[in-house]
């Protein structure tokens, strides 16, 4: 679950942001639209821990996290929080299967080989699992970008735009999957983007 009150933030005295409150349950779905330089980055960034607000609240479950320290903070974000960059970001001297297993380990869960295996197979790259990543087309890194967001099982997904550079076809499959995988964990998920094309497919959006 994940709960905002009056996040407030700016990056100067002249730009200031107030984001609208949200609430999300488990397995439930939010898609923030908004145009170019409104904000949604920053937004997502505030909901992931990555920036702190000037006033206002996130709650991700029963924790505030706007109030932990940076390590506590980091270790809740490896355990609790998946983000799907809009870029793979992943170690390329390392395979896809490797890059996995660094995540679990680097947010103190544990390497559990099966669970890589698992979720490799689920996002359809499983024969992938030994490539590295300059090896791989764009829609399997993006593949292998949700598959490091999910792997921890987060109890929340945030997604930066994770299908711009997406073709008709890929975009529907990439934001099913994301549903999907939150329904299949539990988690609630937040997708922002400026993509219109996916708008259909959720219920609850808002626009920034
Ligand atoms: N690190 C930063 N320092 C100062 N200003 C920033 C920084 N990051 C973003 N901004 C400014 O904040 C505003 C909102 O940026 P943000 O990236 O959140 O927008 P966005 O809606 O995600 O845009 P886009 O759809 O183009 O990615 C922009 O005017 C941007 O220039």
């Amino acid at each position: 679950m994940i709960l905002t009150k009056e996040l407030c933030f700016g990056y100067d005295r002249e730009q200031q942001f107030r984001f609208p409150d949200i609430a999300i349950e488990k397995k439930g779905h939010l898609l923030i639209l908004g145009d170019s330089g409104v904000g949604k980055t920053t937004f997502l960034h505030l909901l992931a821990g990555l920036l702190t607000p000037d006033s206002g609240t996130v709650n991700i479950g029963e924790t505030d996290i706007t109030r932990l320290s940076h390590r506590k903070l980091d270790k809740f974000r490896g355990r609790h929080i998946g983000i799907v960059f809009q870029k793979a970001r992943f170690i390329h001297a390392l395979t896809v299967e490797e890059n996995l297993l660094l995540i679990q380990r680097l947010s103190g869960v544990g390497q559990d080989r099966l669970r890589v295996r698992d979720i490799l197979e689920r996002l359809n790259i499983a024969e992938k699992a030994g490539a590295r990543g300059a090896n791989l087309s764009e829609g399997q890194k993006q593949r292998v970008s949700i598959a490091a967001a999910l792997v921890n099982n987060p109890n929340v997904i945030l997604a930066d735009e994770p299908t711009s550079s997406l073709d008709d076809k890929n975009c529907m499959a990439v934001t099913e999957l994301l549903k999907e995988q939150a329904g299949h964990t539990n988690a609630s998920l937040v997708v922002i983007t400026h993509d219109q094309r996916i708008a259909s497919q959720f219920s609850n959006n808002i626009r920034l």
